[in-house]
Order: structure tokens, then sequence, then C-alpha cells
């Protein structure tokens, strides 16, 4: 099923007296259990799809279906209910709470999303274990290393049980090790909770660990298959 669609998008800025189409009619759909990577140069627009695709920005034009409903066409508490339990966003910098320890950044999250905490627990030691890190859970930022922090970053994302999942540069900040783990990371819990996954990134050589490659060029998006994305 087809949870992510985009549809003849665009979105204009006004630059000076003519405008700048930081996207440019895309079209792009992304299934469930599907790992797109999404790639170009910089000011080729990848931000600003991933912007409109966790429904953060209104679109100039095109349609924008997540899991079936039509964003434009929800008010705009609707429209926060649907980013909130169908949308994970996980940002270059994981941006943890200094105070907080690992298993509080996750319940956190949810406490400000109106849950109860204490039924909350069990599902975040879940999702500590999912990304590995049980044996931290009760660290805070500045005793984790930058590859655990994204980990963490990661596991607070899942906490909503997302469909969709939106990753800008998730390894921007770490080595080529922490990078790759992070990458194979995404990868596992794609396929583990078929989330219709996003990523931005610029590490063309963990391309193979997706599903499919798009790459975008001022404002206009491309798709290609990676033709090794099987054997892995
Ligand atoms: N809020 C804004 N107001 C005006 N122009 C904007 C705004 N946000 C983005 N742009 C312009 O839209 C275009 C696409 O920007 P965007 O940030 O989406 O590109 P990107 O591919 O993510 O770049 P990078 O790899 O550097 O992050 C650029 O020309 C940018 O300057």
């Amino acid at each position: 099923m087809t949870t992510l669609n985009l549809a003849n998008v665009s979105l204009e800025y006004p630059d000076g007296g003519t405008t700048l189409k930081a996207l440019d009619a895309v079209n792009l759909s992304v299934r469930r259990g599907e790992f797109l990577s999404l790639v170009g140069p910089s000011g080729s627009g990848k931000s600003s799809l991933l912007a409109v695709a966790a429904t953060l920005v209104k679109p100039t034009a095109g349609l924008v279906v997540i899991d079936g409903q039509d964003v434009a066409s929800l008010k705009e508490a609707e429209r926060t209910a649907l980013r909130r339990d169908k949308v994970g966003i996980i940002f270059q910098q994981p941006n943890l709470l200094p105070a907080l320890t690992a298993v509080e950044q996750l319940l956190i999250r949810e406490h400000l999303r109106g849950k109860r905490v204490h039924e909350e627990r069990g599902k975040a030691a879940e999702m500590l274990d999912v990304v590995g890190l049980s044996g931290v859970a009760h660290k805070r930022p500045h005793q984790l290393s930058g590859g655990q922090r994204q980990r963490v970053n990661i596991a607070r994302a899942l906490m909503g049980s997302p469909t969709v999942l939106l990753v800008d540069e998730p390894t921007a900040a770490l080595d080529h090790e922490r990078s790759e783990s992070i990458v194979r990371l995404l990868r596992q819990v794609t396929d583990e909770f078929q989330t219709a996954t996003v990523m931005v990134t610029h590490d063309t050589e963990f391309l193979p660990l997706t599903d499919a490659v798009a790459t975008m060029r001022d404002g206009r998006i491309s798709r290609a298959l990676v033709p090794s994305a099987q054997s892995n």
C-alpha cells in the first residue's frame, strides 16, 4: 500500500520580483516497508520535500496523501493529529534534553502527546532494545556517543508507531563506521515496523542498503532503483 504519496507537488517562495520553485511538480510514492534515499545537490529541494511530506509546510500546489488522507482536506487540529500519529521525523541533530536519561527522552515525548507515562514505560524499554541501547537507558546525553544519541533519536521517533519515517541526513555528524550502523538500523526498523522511510543523505556508499534512490535537481525529482539492493 502506498503510504506516502506526493502528486504534482510544487512549493514556491517569493524571490525578489520573481518566484523560486523549491519543489517543481514533484511526484513520489513510497510504500510501507520501502526505504527510499533522497539525494541531490545543496539547494535542490530535499529539505523542502521532507517538510511538505511531514505536513509542516503547505505546498503551493499539488496533493500530499498520507495513509489515504489528503492532507489539504484536514483542519489544522486534524493535520497535527495526523503528524503526531503517522509521521516520525528524525533530524540530523538529535535535539535531546541534557537533563534527561535516554528512556526519559522517549517518555517525555509521550507525556507531551497526552499519554500516561507509566503506561508507556514498557514500550520505551522495547524501543531502546530495538535500537540496541538497553544497557544505557539511564544515561544522559553527555554520557552517550554521537551514534548512541542518534539511536535515542530514532527510538523516540518510533514511540508513536509511525507509518511514515522522514530522516534528514542522520549520519552528517558521525564517522564512517557509526554512519553505516545507523543506516543499517534504519533499514532494520523499516523492515520490522513496515514504515515508508525517506532518508535525505549525502553518503552515496550506503545507497545499496536502501530500496530506491530519488535524485533532486532544481526542485525536480527523478527516481531509480538500486540494482544491488536485493542482495542486502
Ligand atoms: N523558507 C524559505 N524561504 C525562501 N526560500 C527558501 C526557504 N526554504 C528553502 N528555500 C529555497 O528553496 C530551495 C530548496 O531548498 P532546500 O533547503 O529544500 O534544499 P536542500 O536540497 O535541502 O539543500 P541542502 O542539501 O543544502 O540542505 C533553495 O533555493 C532554498 O534557498
